[in-house]
């Protein structure tokens, strides 16, 4: 269970996060919108504990994530490429964060091979730089490694962005198994509405920083959302 209190994200007199109120249970999959500009990527960044929040608090199992470190263990995230080893080729950051997990050679094959469709062809065995490589397989490779030791829950800050189509449905297919096999509570922010409404069962709309929509009717998410989005 994730619970955010009171939160509030203020640089210098703009407030540009304000939720008094948000928890996202357990196995759910979260769903992220809003305009340029609403909030997205910096709520996922406090609740991270990236960035420090002005007020308020963010629980991620029981845990305050500015006060503890034991979230971090359950907890997976690509949210940019500033969290990969850029220095390093995809197999030598993978073999890093086996170390680093603790995972024996059996594990970390087995998990690469659910990427098998995903990586198509262009990310291991390539020798080919992190920084070197394309914005889509970039992302693939974030993707790959924020599922990387069994986490309990995964933050996704625009996951469909940079992916070709075929890339795009096939990641969609992973999460979905990956939810349905290991129940991650998945969150996830997107500008595609399509793709969000899609595998999401809940999606929370930012607006200048505030909560103003919380849909969890499968069936009215998109027609809701596309007449936001109209204007
Ligand atoms: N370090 C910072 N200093 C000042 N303002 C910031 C800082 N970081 C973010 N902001 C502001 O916070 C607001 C929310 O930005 P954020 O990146 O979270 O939005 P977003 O919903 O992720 O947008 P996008 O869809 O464009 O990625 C914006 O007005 C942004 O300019």
């Amino acid at each position: 269970m994730i619970q955010v209190s009171n939160l509030k994200k203020q640089y210098k007199e703009a407030v540009v996060l304000d939720v008094p109120q948000l928890e996202i249970p357990n196995s759910e999959c979260f769903g992220l919108v809003g305009n340029n500009g609403a909030g997205k990527t910096t709520l996922f960044r406090v609740m991270l504990d990236l960035v420090r929040a002005t007020e308020g608090s963010v629980f991620i199992n029981e845990q305050d994530v500015s006060k503890s470190e034991d979230w971090k263990k359950s907890t997976g995230a690509f949210l940019d490429e500033h969290m990969l080893l850029a220095y390093l080729t995809p197999d030598e950051y993978f073999k890093t964060l086996m170390k680093v997990y603790g995972l024996s050679e059996a594990d970390l094959q087995n998990h690469l091979d659910k990427f098998t469709d995903l990586f198509n062809e262009e990310i291991l065995g390539k020798k080919k730089y992190i920084r070197d490589l394309s914005k889509g397989n970039l992302k693939k490779v974030g993707i790959a490694a924020a599922l990387m030791g069994n986490p309990e829950v995964v933050f996704l800050d625009e996951p469909f962005e940079n992916l070709d189509p075929s890339s795009q449905i096939r990641l969609k297919k992973l999460i979905l198994e990956e939810k349905e096999k290991s129940n991650v509570t998945f969150l996830i922010s997107s500008h595609d509405l399509n793709h969000v409404t899609e595998i999401c069962d809940r999606i929370v709309l930012l607006e200048k920083g505030k909560i103003i929509n919380d849909l969890r009717d499968k069936s009215a998410m998109m027609q809701e959302l596309d007449s936001y989005f109209k204007g």
